[in-house]
């Protein structure tokens, strides 16, 4: 059983490159098993704050805590636009990668599991370098899944692949991370709209983050859904400002 998913806090946190501040008194929080999805201009902070909230990079000030006041390390797990996996492990070897590094002993039925949600069970033995992309990026997916914590990082997850393969990674990833505390960028509205529990702007210099608000219904939203298209204009509109 994955255990429960902490809401994540930033108290004053501030971090500075060269002279200006990225951050500067920064306090947020963000909601414990819900998805939350980052939205802002290239260069505003986004992945900055998203390496902070994994511990990939300390603030210069202020602190990040779980909601639940226990320690976040080894409750974080972290997928990126590059799938990073090995190209020389075969699929089933690259989820069940972090047992292995472990030294722990893998768990070959969860690996099969996972792999037959992601609709991957067919590719088992093969190398990352025969599959498509939307199929490496869903084998990064299972392997996030196998690591079952209850806190997920996402940095542009899906912006490498075509519309259609997106869009069908949007409707897995809504429905096999449900009940997570999540964090996705993005810079395409509409897949904020579809994924979005909570939904955060970042702008200026330093970071300010404003929630807007999100589409009615439950993630994963259908890319048709009225209230999706129009929350997306908006959005759209807002993000040209
Ligand atoms: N390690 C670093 N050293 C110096 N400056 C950095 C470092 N990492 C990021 N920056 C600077 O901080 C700013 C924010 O970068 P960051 O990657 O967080 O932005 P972003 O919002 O994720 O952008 P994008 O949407 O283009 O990925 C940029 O001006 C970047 O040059």
């Amino acid at each position: 059983m994955m255990q429960a998913a902490p809401a994540l806090h930033l108290e004053g946190v501030g971090l500075d490159f060269g002279s200006a501040p990225l951050f500067h008194d920064l306090d947020l929080k963000i909601g414990g098993g819900i998805m939350t999805v980052l939205l802002g201009a290239s260069g505003v902070g986004k992945t900055s704050l998203l390496r902070m909230l994994g511990g990939l990079a300390a603030p210069d000030r202020g602190c990040i805590v779980a909601g639940d006041g226990l320690p976040l390390a080894g409750r974080i797990a972290w997928m990126g636009q590059q799938d990073l996996l090995l190209p020389w492990a075969s699929i089933a070897d690259n989820v069940m990668l972090g047992a292995r590094l472990r030294g722990e002993s893998p768990d070959r039925a969860r690996m099969g599991h996972l792999l037959d949600c992601v609709g991957l069970a067919a590719h088992a033995a093969a190398l990352p370098a025969t599959l498509s992309g939307g199929m490496r990026q869903r084998a990064a997916l299972a392997r996030v899944l196998y690591e079952d914590r209850p806190v997920i990082l996402m940095d542009e997850p899906f912006s490498a692949l075509d519309s259609v393969t997106r869009a069908r990674m949007q409707d897995l990833a809504g429905r096999m991370l449900a009940g997570r505390t999540v964090v996705l960028i993005t810079h395409d509205p509409l897949e904020a709209c579809r994924l979005a529990d909570s939904m955060l702007l970042m702008a200026g210099h330093p970071a300010t983050i404003s929630a807007i608000a999100v589409p009615d219904g439950q993630v994963p939203r259908a890319v048709d859904d009225p209230s999706v298209l129009a929350t997306q204009s908006a959005l759209l509109r807002r993000m040209l400002q």
